[in-house]
C-alpha cells in the first residue's frame, strides 16, 4: 500500500512514525500548508505521546502544498488523513472522489449524518474508508476485543469504563461543536467505539452531565442492549482542574473473568493500574502487554489498513463502526440536553 499523509500535526507525525516500522505499508507522499514542513523540518512538533518532531528526510518523498495536489498523485493508494475533525467530511469526499482509499483519524466527521454519508460514498465508489480508532489496538483494549470475539471467558456481560481529561486550554476551539464538539465528540468517542465493538449499538441510553455551550463536558451514561442480562455504564469529559491528569481505564466483566486496567498520566510521571484478568475460580493473571508505547498501536494500525486493502477484513478500523461510535455519542448528549432515556 502506497499512502499520502494529509496534515502534519501530532498525529500526522506519529503517522510518519509508524510508516518507518510498519511493512507492506509504505509511506510515499504528504501534504502540508507549512514550508519548513515540506522542506522535512518536523521540529516543534509534541503531542502528549511519543517523541517530539525533528528533521526527517523527504528526498524520497513527494512533498505537496494541498491535498487537491497531492490527489493528482495516481501512484497513491490510500491517503492517510491527519487534518482537524471539521475538515475531515471535504476532505474524505474529495480523496474518495479522486478513487482513493482513505485512512482518516478519529472521530470521522462531527456528526453521525456526516460520518453515515462517507460511509455511503466510500460503499458506492467500491473503495474502503477506515477510522483510525486505535483503541482497538492499544493492546489493554485489544484484549477486550479478542476476547469478546473469541469467547474464550464466555459472553461479556459488561463493565463501567471511563475517560477523563483536565482543562483542555490548549484549544480554543474544543467546545465548538462546529470545531471539534467538546469532549463527547473528541474523547469519549474513543470509548463509544469500543462499546460498538464489545456490545453493538444499544437499546436505550440514560446520561446525565453537566453542558457547556452546547456540548457536553462531563458525563455519565447508562447503556441496555437486547440482552437484559449486559449492564454497562462509562463516563467521561473535563474536570476544569490544573494538575488533573488524563486517566482511562475500565472493569470489564465476562461469565467466566474479570478485567480490570487504569492509567493516569499525571504531569510528574504516570501511573498505572496493570491489567489484570481475574479468572473464575480466583486465580489473578497479569498478562504481559508489549512495551507500554501507545505508539506501536499505530503501527498495527497502518498495518492492518495495508492488508484491508489486500483483501482483509477491515474489523475496528471500518467507517460503519466510526459512524455508529459517533451516533452513540449523540444518543448520549439527546439524553442528557432532554433529561430522559433515549
Ligand atoms: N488517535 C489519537 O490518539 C489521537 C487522534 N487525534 C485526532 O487526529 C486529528 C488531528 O489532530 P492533531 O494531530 O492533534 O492536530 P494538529 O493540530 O496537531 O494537526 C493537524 C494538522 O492539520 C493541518 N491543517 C490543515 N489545514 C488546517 C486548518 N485549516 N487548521 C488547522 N490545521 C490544519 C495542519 O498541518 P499543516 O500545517 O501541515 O497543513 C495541522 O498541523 C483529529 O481528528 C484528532 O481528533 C488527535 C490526537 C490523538
Ligand atoms: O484522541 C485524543 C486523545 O486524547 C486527547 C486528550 O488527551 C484528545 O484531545 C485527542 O483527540
Amino acid at each position: 500500500m502506497r499512502a499520502g499523509i494529509a496534515g502534519i500535526g501530532f498525529m500526522g507525525w506519529i503517522h510518519y512514525l509508524a510508516y518507518q516500522r510498519a511493512t507492506g505499508a509504505e509511506l510515499v507522499a504528504f501534504c502540508t500548508r507549512d514550508p519548513q514542513r515540506r522542506g522535512g523540518d518536523w521540529t516543534g512538533i509534541q503531542g502528549n505521546f511519543g517523541p517530539p518532531g525533528k528533521q526527517i528526510d523527504v528526498s524520497d518523498l513527494s512533498v505537496y502544498e494541498t491535498l487537491d495536489e497531492m490527489l493528482e498523485n495516481d501512484s497513491i493508494d490510500l491517503i492517510d488523513i491527519c487534518l482537524p475533525v471539521h475538515l475531515h467530511v471535504d476532505a474524505v469526499r474529495k480523496c474518495l472522489e479522486a478513487g482513493k482509499h482513505v485512512l482518516c483519524e478519529k472521530p470521522l466527521a462531527l456528526n453521525a449524518d456526516d460520518a453515515a454519508s462517507l460511509v455511503a460514498l466510500a460503499e458506492s465508489k467500491g473503495l474502503h474508508l477506515m477510522v483510525a480508532h486505535v483503541l482497538a489496538y492499544l493492546p489493554e483494549f485489544r484484549l477486550l476485543v479478542d476476547a469478546q470475539q473469541s469467547g474464550k471467558y464466555g459472553k461479556c456481560l459488561g463493565g463501567r469504563f471511563k475517560r477523563v481529561i483536565g482543562p483542555v486550554d490548549w484549544n480554543p476551539d474544543f467546545y465548538n461543536p462546529e470545531k471539534v464538539g467538546g469532549p463527547l465528540i473528541d474523547l469519549h468517542v474513543h470509548d463509544a467505539h469500543l462499546l460498538r465493538l464489545l456490545f453493538g449499538m444499544p437499546k436505550e441510553v440514560i446520561s446525565r452531565g453537566r453542558m457547556r455551550g452546547e456540548t457536553a463536558s462531563y458525563f455519565e451514561s447508562m447503556m441496555t442492549y437486547d440482552d437484559p442480562d449486559v449492564i454497562v455504564s462509562v463516563g467521561g469529559g473535563t474536570i476544569d482542574q490544573h494538575g488533573r491528569p488524563f486517566t482511562h481505564g475500565y472493569e470489564v466483566h465476562f461469565e467466566r473473568a474479570t478485567i480490570q486496567f487504569e492509567f493516569a498520566g499525571f504531569d510528574d510521571g504516570t501511573e498505572l493500574m496493570p491489567v489484570k484478568i481475574i479468572h473464575e475460580g480466583g486465580k489473578i493473571e497479569r498478562p504481559e502487554l508489549g512495551s507500554g508505547d501507545p505508539a506501536d498501536a499505530f503501527v498495527i494500525e497502518v498495518q492492518t489498513a495495508a492488508d484491508v486493502l489486500a483483501g482483509k477484513d477491515p474489523g475496528a478500523l471500518a467507517g460503519q463502526l466510526a459512524a455508529d461510535a459517533l451516533q452513540i455519542c449523540e444518543l448520549e448528549l439527546k439524553s442528557i440536553k432532554s433529561n430522559n432515556s433515549v
